[in-house]
């Protein structure tokens, strides 16, 4: 059964904004796509404060259209179109400036939670961007920092190639994506233009990230860590009040092995554990449903249970991941097992306080 696609507009302009004016009446849909039963959309506002206010009219949106004959699939992102995004005359890494000793608050943000592995590759950025969309559509402020200076795949990840605007030249203005405030230094930088810099000037950077981001009031600030146990995590975990970290591992023996030393790593720096993600669990086959432990299995439960931490999730290898991660599409902001696999995680550290 096709879906007209007016109908799909009469349904969104009944959806009213709390200012004012409707979906539809006040412009926000763009890039509406109705293909037989499936239908995707973008709401554009016209700011990140303004994305944030729209942003639970998507879900309800998204209820409304499934309600609708004919409608099996629905698929919207709000993004923040935001003032017009003046080259920044800022430049991100330099020396960091003197800071009082000891961890600081950080002014607006309830809650920090780093996200660490001890080696590349095991889905730590995939698990911090999904993390914060699922949180987000659990009606949570979420920020998103990408902190992997060397290596930062946020902005793919989270589908923003926009570089942030910096109209003082002092404060940097986050983008919006998937209902998340987020800033990268992937933002800042040419595709292929490599971070060549050494401890104090990674230092300088990172603090400019935290301090200089005008990041609103959040209930959460997600860190997306670079993998190891270097200087950013140091200056992190030193000079910043975190609520915590999550350790992402594969079960493989030696993704493991690192883990412990990030573990460890957070111990001596006195930063609290709140648990442990594995991914890439497992593997389903989608043909026979043939369940693979690809990279081994019930390593990391157990040692998360000789730490005393909780396993907050098992999440599984699946392409859908890999491709969402590829397209700026989150499994997190679709439905289905792998969302519900987010939201889960997500729901968990909610109710323990932790986000
Ligand atoms: N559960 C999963 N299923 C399928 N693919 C995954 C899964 N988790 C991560 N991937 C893919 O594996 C690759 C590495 O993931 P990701 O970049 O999140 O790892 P990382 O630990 O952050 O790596 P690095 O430290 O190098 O930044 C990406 O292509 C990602 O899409």
């Amino acid at each position: 059964m096709t879906v007209a696609r007016e109908s799909v507009l009469a349904v969104l302009d009944r959806i009213s904004l709390p200012d004012g004016g409707t979906l539809v009446s006040r412009d926000l849909i763009r890039a509406l796509v109705v293909e037989g039963g499936a239908v995707r959309f973008v709401i554009e506002a016209e700011s990140p404060e303004m994305a944030r206010a729209v942003e639970p009219l998507r879900a309800m949106a998204e209820r409304a259209l499934l309600a609708l004959p004919g409608v099996v699939s629905v698929q919207a992102v709000t993004t923040a179109h935001g003032p017009a995004a003046k080259a920044p005359s800022l430049k991100i890494g330099q020396h960091p400036t003197p800071q009082p000793a000891g961890p600081q608050k950080v002014a607006g943000i309830d809650r920090i939670i780093a996200v660490g592995s001890g080696k590349g590759g095991v889905g730590k950025s995939t698990v911090s961007s999904n993390l914060a969309v699922a949180l987000a559509r659990q009606g949570r402020r979420v920020g998103l920092l990408d902190a992997d200076i060397y290596g930062p795949s946020q902005p793919r990840m989270m589908g923003v190639n926009r570089r942030p605007a910096s109209p003082d030249g002092k404060t940097i203005l986050p983008v919006e994506a998937h209902g998340v405030t987020m800033m990268s230094i992937g933002l800042m930088l040419k595709d292929d233009e490599a971070v060549i810099w050494r401890g104090p000037m990674l230092m300088g950077a990172l603090q400019q990230l935290i301090g200089q981001v005008d990041w609103g009031r959040l209930d959460v600030l997600i860190v997306d860590l670079p993998p190891g146990t270097g200087d950013i995590q140091l200056t992190l975990c030193q000079r910043t009040q975190l609520t915590g970290a999550i350790v992402v591992s594969t079960p493989q023996d030696v993704a493991l092995l690192d883990a412990k030393k990030a573990l460890d790593m957070f111990r001596k720096l006195g930063t609290p554990v709140l648990g442990l993600v594995e991914n890439m669990s497992v593997y389903v086959c989608p043909n026979c449903g043939h369940e693979a432990h690809i990279f081994g299995h019930g390593g990391v439960a157990r040692e998360a249970e000789r730490l005393g931490v909780p396993l907050l999730a098992e999440l599984p290898l699946d392409l859908a991941v890999r491709e969402g991660g590829d397209a700026g599409r989150p499994v997190a902001a679709a439905e289905g097992p792998l969302a519900d696999a987010y939201a889960a995680l997500a729901r968990r550290l909610v109710a323990d306080g932790m986000a």
